[in-house]
C-alpha cells in the first residue's frame, strides 16, 4: 500500500568526507541519475557544512535536497565557530538533521535546547528532522515509549499544528546506530506509530497525518526494504551505509518497490 506521505530518504555523512569527496559522490549521483531520478521520494544529503554549499550547487538540477547537521541558535553577531538557521538556508539547505543522539551525547544538547532549534529552523524556513530514540538500557526496560515522549514534549510545545508539514522526526534506537543491530520490523513501527498517536493527541489527526516519522540505526540496502514496508515509516535516516552511492542508489529502489508492494 502506497503512503500518503512522501517518503524521505536521507543520508546523514556525520564527520565523513572532504569537501571534494563529498562533490566525487555528488558527481557520481548525477552519472547514475537515471536509476533513482524518476523515483517518487525525497532524497536528502546532509554533508558536512564545509561541503554544504558546493554538493547543493552540483544537485541544483536534480530532485536531491541537502541538509545541515546541525544549527546554533540566533541569527548572525559575535559567536565564533557557530552557524545559524538563517546563514544554513543561504548556503542552500532546505532540511536540518536536530537533536541527534551524538550532539546529545558529545555535546551535551538537552531536550529543551533541541526544542529551542527546531522552533528557530522552522522559522528561517529550514525542515527539521528531529531524532529521539532510547539507549540499550532503557530499551531493555521498556521505558522507550516515556525517553521520546519526554524528548518530544518541549518540541511539540514549541511547535503548532501548522508546521506539522514542514516537521519529521527521526525514530534512532541509541543501540541501532553503527552497531549492525536493528529492531524488529514491528517493533520499529509500534514506535513510530506511538510517535504519530502523541502527536495526535496534541495536534488532531490531520495534523499528525502530515508529518514525516523516519527510521534511522543500520539501515542498509539488505534492510530497508522491511522499514519501508511499515506504514507509519515514513523515510529512513542513514549513516554509514549513506556514504557509498551504490548503496544510496539501491536503498532508494528497494524502497520504491517495498513502498508500492
Ligand atoms: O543519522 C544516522 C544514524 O545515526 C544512523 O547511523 P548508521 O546508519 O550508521 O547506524
Amino acid at each position: 500500500m502506497q503512503k500518503a506521505r512522501r517518503p524521505l530518504l536521507a543520508a546523514n555523512w556525520k564527520m565523513y568526507k572532504s569537501v571534494a569527496d563529498s562533490l566525487n559522490y555528488a558527481e557520481e549521483l548525477v552519472r547514475r541519475a537515471d536509476e533513482w531520478v524518476d523515483l517518487p521520494a525525497d532524497l536528502l544529503i546532509c554533508p558536512t557544512a564545509l561541503a554544504l554549499w558546493a554538493v547543493g550547487q552540483k544537485l541544483a538540477s536534480y530532485p536531491v535536497r541537502v541538509g545541515a547537521q546541525n544549527l546554533d541558535l540566533g541569527t548572525e553577531g559575535a559567536m565564533t565557530g557557530a552557524l545559524s538557521a538563517r546563514l544554513i538556508r543561504a548556503a542552500g539547505a532546505q532540511y536540518v538533521i536536530l537533536g541527534h543522539s551524538e550532539r546529545r551525547q558529545h555535546f551535551g544538547e538537552t531536550d529543551r535546547l533541541v526544542a529551542e532549534k527546531t522552533r528557530q529552523a522552522l522559522d528561517e524556513g529550514l525542515m527539521p528532522i528531529v531524532c529521539v530514540g532510547e539507549n540499550d538500557q532503557e530499551n531493555q526496560q521498556g521505558l522507550t515509549t516515556r525517553v521520546i515522549q519526554r524528548q518530544l514534549a518541549p518540541v511539540l510545545e514549541k511547535l503548532s499544528p501548522v508546521d506539522a508539514a514542514s516537521f519529521v522526526v527521526a525514530y534512532e534506537p541509541i543501540w541501532a546506530i553503527g552497531t549492525g543491530k536493528v529492531p524488529t520490523y514491528e517493533d520499529a513501527q509500534r514506535v513510530a506509530q506511538d510517535i504519530r498517536q502523541g502527536i495526535l493527541r496534541q495536534w488532531g489527526e490531520e495534523a499528525a497525518s502530515a508529518v514525516r516519522v523516519l527510521y534511522g540505526g543500520s539501515v542498509s540496502p539488505d534492510n530497508i526494504g522491511g522499514f519501508a514496508a511499515q506504514p507509519d515509516i515514513d523515510g529512513a535516516l542513514i549513516g554509514g551505509a549513506s556514504l557509498k552511492v551504490d548503496n544510496m542508489v539501491r536503498m532508494v529502489q528497494q524502497w520504491q518497490e517495498a513502498d508500492k508492494a
